[in-house]
């Protein structure tokens, strides 16, 4: 039985915590297009949570809701505990929120190591300017953090093509090294914006691995878009299901997947 205020330990052993997140009531407008309906949903401590839904459902616009990038046009976000205001991206990244892009975001001309080292610019005491001069404490700091990021490298085992720059490498490793770039922020809680797009399925299986290790092995809860549907049933917790900007369903995958309106939604079923 689960516990909604202490959390539960799943199937496989893992402890989902108490609520992180709290989405109340959100709405979000573009001009005359309201992108997101009225929507209510928590994100609990240490679980994997999936947004899904048919193409212009909201899912983007929702991920962007909890990265703090929109601020909605109704409604309030709290985090752990406190409502949060507008914020600026460093603010996110203090609050530790990361996230991967639905197109990937990284600098082709730099190195694996070096793209991964950008992850972690704002846990950064000294700042760009000393960092590059080596100035003072700076080296040691440089050296700390570049500990932390080979181990993230050996973690996702990336260590052959540390040197080699970004945009020599194919599509699956480009968004591996995304993903490390990502983690390299240390974040409590890490959006994926369909992690598995475009990759073949090798590659998607590597994906679905790490990113199950990410969240045994560190804790970090994971809020993920993704359209392959054996994905989302196989790493999911829970999911949430949007349509026209509505959510539809909410629950453990195996009850969404049997739940009517989202079985609609899915197979195109004309609204009211
Ligand atoms: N910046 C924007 N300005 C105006 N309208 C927007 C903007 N972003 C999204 N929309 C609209 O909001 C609705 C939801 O879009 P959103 O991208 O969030 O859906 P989605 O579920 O992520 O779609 P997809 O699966 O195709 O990526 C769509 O009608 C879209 O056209």
């Amino acid at each position: 039985m689960k516990d909604m205020n202490e959390g539960w330990v799943t199937a496989d052993g893992r402890k989902i915590g108490g609520v992180l997140m709290e989405l109340r009531n959100i709405t979000l407008k573009f001009g005359g297009v309201t992108a997101i309906k009225d929507i209510s949903f928590d994100i609990r401590d240490g679980e994997i949570r999936a947004i899904i839904g048919p193409n212009g459902a909201g899912k983007s616009s929702m991920l962007n809701v909890i990265s703090g990038f929109y601020v909605p046009t109704e409604g309030s976000v709290w985090f752990k505990g406190y409502q949060r205001g507008p914020m600026k991206p460093y603010q996110v990244a203090q609050l530790g929120i990361a996230r991967t892009f639905q197109n990937i975001a990284l600098f082709d001309g730099m190195s694996v190591l070096d793209n991964i080292m950008t992850g972690r610019l704002t846990l950064m005491k000294s700042g760009l300017f000393s960092q590059a001069f080596w100035w003072g404490g700076a080296s040691r700091e440089e050296e700390a953090h570049r500990e932390k990021v080979e181990k993230i490298i050996d973690f996702l085992e990336i260590q052959n093509i540390r040197k080699t720059p970004v945009g020599r490498l194919p599509y699956g490793l480009k968004k591996r090294v995304e993903l490390a770039r990502a983690l390299a922020a240390e974040p409590k809680i890490l959006l994926l914006d369909e992690p598995m797009a475009g990759m073949n399925v090798e590659e998607k299986e590597d994906m679905c691995r790490f990113i199950l290790d990410v969240n045994d092995e560190f804790g970090t809860t994971i809020v993920l878009i993704e359209h392959d549907m054996g994905v989302v049933m196989d790493l999911s917790d829970r999911v949430v299901v949007m349509d026209y900007g509505k959510k539809i369903g909410d629950g453990p995958p195996e009850e969404v997947r049997s739940n009517q309106a989202v079985i609609d939604a899915y197979l195109g079923v004309a609204h009211d």
